[in-house]
């Protein structure tokens, strides 16, 4: 018969990421209970099992907060939203003082901070936990985003350790601030990867259109995996297009459906940006180009109606591909440019002590954005861990110069092809603003003065002006 108190962590939930998760910490030695209601996933948790390992998953609540050691370590990976409230109010008449709630899930970082406070009040220790590397991250190792309870933190540490991804023998978890902060960063996280994906997508378009292979095109990304572009999402892209469909003679790409689906965070990252305010145009041009993906009746019609006329220049392949892994690659560093410099304002503003080379770190491996680009940026921030942009720092500004002509070459490539290519050409705009010492604000101002009497300030003269425009 079983004892009670044996299992050192609870999870809730039991899809995609809980299962694998939980499977991943059985792994580590730490004998590990799940419960869904879903019986079917109880026993698929217990199937999958590695043999030596301690796993149980049960279809009461109450029984696996029985077995729980103290104080009892509870993590949900639910969907965001509504089940997270419904988790916590099912637990709470099971939990005690001193035990500890996690919610790993995508969760807004407003909600978590309400959560916070609600459970703190219960004397229940409340951790939000962003978790990145999708079903195989979780299972080998992901990256993991803590913020939040530091008590809480200390408590589950040796846990969230041994089963992050490890770089140079370093988990990839850190405590990342308080309160919401674990989420915000999360957040943040997936609005680059949105951002990154949204440059691939524009690179394989551009590639496409010049008549390269899915083969070639595999060869090519694959090629770029060995370079400068080493990631995760050029990995996978790379074996995208070698995947053959089990229902036709087609490569599985081609016949997918153009229409992009979404579940909140890159949305989540544009409005938080707008609020805070810091620009992140490379991520708002990702989320309205996954929008517009789903207008597919009306750009049918619009496709009929304006057939392109225009006609790129030829550029000889080697060429393109050349000019096409310089464009990918600078836009590239302008998303963690803009996602970094959005959690530098938000630490600030949303007094969330962020560490943000904790963050990078914590990014170099496990989760969707990793990449061989962190561990410059790494640098850039032991180098000054107050930057607030990463292209302020000499090493970035190299690379970011060194790709700079070729984006410049593809960006006008793109235009004269009629190919869309919004968050290349916007990465490029972003930088060419930000790189103006004196940008033409100065007319928005004057106009701004001239129909609404908004003021003005001077280059020459401190205080506030305002015209009586026309009248002279
Ligand atoms: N998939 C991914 O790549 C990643 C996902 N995430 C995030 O992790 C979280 C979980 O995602 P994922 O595992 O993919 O989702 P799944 O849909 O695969 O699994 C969700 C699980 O939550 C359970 N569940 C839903 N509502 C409730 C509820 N009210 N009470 C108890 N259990 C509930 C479901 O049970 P049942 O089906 O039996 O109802 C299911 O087992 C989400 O927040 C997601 O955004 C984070 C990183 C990566
Ligand atoms: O968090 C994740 C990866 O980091 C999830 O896979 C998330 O669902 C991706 O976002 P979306 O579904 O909106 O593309």
């Amino acid at each position: 018969m079983m004892s009670d108190n044996i299992f050192d962590f609870g999870m809730i939930g039991l899809g995609v990421m809980g299962r694998n998760f939980l499977l991943n910490m059985a792994d580590n030695g730490f004998s590990v209970i799940g419960f869904d209601k879903d019986a079917a996933k109880n026993t698929a948790l217990e199937g999958s099992a590695t043999p030596g390992t301690t796993v149980k998953g049960v279809s009461e609540l109450s029984q696996m907060i029985s077995l729980l050691k103290r104080p009892r370590n509870v993590m949900m990976l639910v969907p965001a939203g509504q089940p997270v409230d419904d988790v916590i109010a099912s637990l709470l008449p099971l939990l005690e003082k001193g035990d500890v709630i996690i919610d790993g899930g995508n969760s807004h970082y407003t909600d978590t901070l309400r959560r916070v406070k609600y459970l703190r009040e219960k004397e229940i220790h409340f951790m939000g936990i962003g978790v990145s590397g999708g079903e195989e991250g979780a299972r080998r190792g992901p990256s993991i985003m803590p913020g939040g309870d530091l008590a809480a933190y200390e408590n589950v540490r040796p846990m969230l350790e041994a089963v992050a991804a490890k770089v140079d023998g370093t988990p990839c978890v850190a405590y990342l601030g308080k309160e919401g902060a674990g989420h915000y960063v999360k957040m943040v996280h997936n609005g680059i990867e949105y951002a990154i994906m949204q440059l691939i997508s524009e690179s394989y378009a551009i590639l496409k259109a010049a008549g390269l292979s899915n083969q070639q095109l595999h060869e090519t990304f694959k090629t770029w995996n060995e370079g400068k572009l080493k990631s995760f999402l050029v990995e996978i892209t790379a074996d995208i297009f070698l995947q053959k469909d089990d229902k036709t003679d087609a490569h599985l790409v081609d016949v997918i459906s153009d229409k992009a689906g979404s579940k909140g965070t890159g949305k989540w990252t544009s409005q938080d940006s707008m609020e805070l305010p810091v620009a992140v145009p490379v991520i708002d041009t990702a989320v309205a180009m996954r929008t517009l993906s789903g207008y597919k009746d009306e750009r049918i019609k619009a496709a009929a109606l304006y057939s392109t006329t225009t006609a790129a220049q030829i550029v000889p392949t080697q060429e393109l591909i050349d000019k096409v892994y310089d464009g990918l690659y600078f836009a590239t560093i302008l998303s963690y440019a803009q996602g970094l410099a959005m959690l530098f304002q938000a630490s600030k503003d949303l007094q969330m002590d962020i560490p943000l080379p904790e963050v990078v770190s914590v990014w170099r491996g496990g989760c969707i954005i990793r990449a061989s680009l962190l561990p410059v940026f790494v640098n850039a921030y032991k180098q000054n861990p107050e930057l607030s942009n990463i292209l302020l720092n000499q090493e970035v500004a190299e690379l970011v110069k060194s790709a700079e002509g070729n984006t410049r070459a593809l960006i006008a490539h793109a235009a004269q092809a009629g190919i869309p290519a919004a968050g290349l050409m916007s990465s490029l705009a972003y930088f060419d603003a930000y790189r103006s010492e004196r940008m033409p604000t100065n007319l928005i101002q004057a106009q701004r003065d001239y129909f609404g009497a908004h003021t003005y300030q001077r280059i020459d003269i401190p205080g506030t002006f305002h015209t009586e425009w026309g009248q002279q």
